[in-house]
């Protein structure tokens, strides 16, 4: 397979609000842009069709293939590119999932990732989000591979959990994406600091998208810069990771004889 070293990806911090259409449109909008500007992989963020909050999974649910889904297979296929769709509430069989689709340049669906780590916290005084009251987790790994490089894909809380980024990693993945809505309590400590952990210990890119930040939202997301809408174009090189993971050669020196980290479910590609 012929893999670019270097290729522009662009995470889009996307300003959701209670109407879906204007989520949908403004998301479409935006990956047009990213793509005019050179982008070949693009991420949206977590819940990117609807405010994020319990009370607003089940109103704002769909099926897959729906609604949204139909719009980020289009905007894939009408610009060429990867789109890694952040996440929607998705509806199936009477349960209710956070899940993130992944369409192809071809306007393909390539995976869903469903959330397999439900964001329950309780920090007294500050936040408390359970979403296990509302969601089901999902059970898969989730991997897919580009014309540039293979991609694993988490949705944020996903990211605390180190052994899923080493799985990926020892899978192959070069980068992995996390739809993200991270909040203003956990969002100033740890945000950049795991994305930091994940790429560190496991020699890879790391790519996180945000909703923007609005402060008369019910969950007021951290988002990360100060505009409401911005995309960050940067361009992941592999040949560097490549030669980073030669210069420190953690991979090699891991001592599997003491300890490892597998995955026990199988046919994960
Ligand atoms: O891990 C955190 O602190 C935030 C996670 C989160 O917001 C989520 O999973 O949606």
């Amino acid at each position: 397979m012929f893999v670019l070293s270097e290729f522009r990806l662009a995470v889009i911090q996307l300003q959701v609000t209670g109407v879906k259409a204007d989520n949908l449109s403004r998301a479409r909008r935006l990956v047009k842009e990213a793509a005019g500007q050179g982008s070949r992989l693009v991420l949206l963020p977590e819940c990117f069709n609807s405010p994020y909050g319990t009370s607003f999974f089940s109103t704002y649910a769909e099926r897959i293939p729906g609604e949204s889904t139909q719009v980020l297979s289009e905007a894939a296929r009408e610009n060429q590119v990867y789109l890694v769709g952040g996440s929607i509430p998705e509806e199936d069989d009477g349960k209710l999932y956070n899940s993130c689709t992944v369409f192809g340049p071809n306007g393909e669906l390539i995976l869903k990732h469903r959330k397999i780590h439900l964001f329950d916290i309780d920090i007294p005084g500050k936040i408390r989000f359970q979403e296990s009251e509302i969601l089901s987790p999902g059970n898969s790994l989730s991997m897919f591979d580009t014309a540039f490089c293979k991609v694993g894909v988490g949705i944020c809380y996903d990211m605390r959990f180190a052994e899923l980024a080493q799985l990926y990693s020892r899978k192959g993945c070069q980068l992995l994406v996390y739809p993200g809505a991270f909040n203003m309590t956990t969002g100033p400590a740890h945000w950049e600091l795991l994305q930091r952990g994940r790429a560190l210990d496991n020699q890879v890119y790391i790519a996180t998208a945000s909703p923007a930040r609005d402060e008369t939202a019910s969950y007021v997301a951290w988002g990360h810069t100060a505009r409401v809408i911005v995309i960050k174009p940067f361009f992941p090189d592999l040949q560097y990771l490549a030669g980073v993971r030669q210069q420190i050669p953690i991979t090699a020196q891991r001592r599997d004889d003491l300890y490892t980290v597998t995955s026990v479910q199988e046919g994960s590609s």
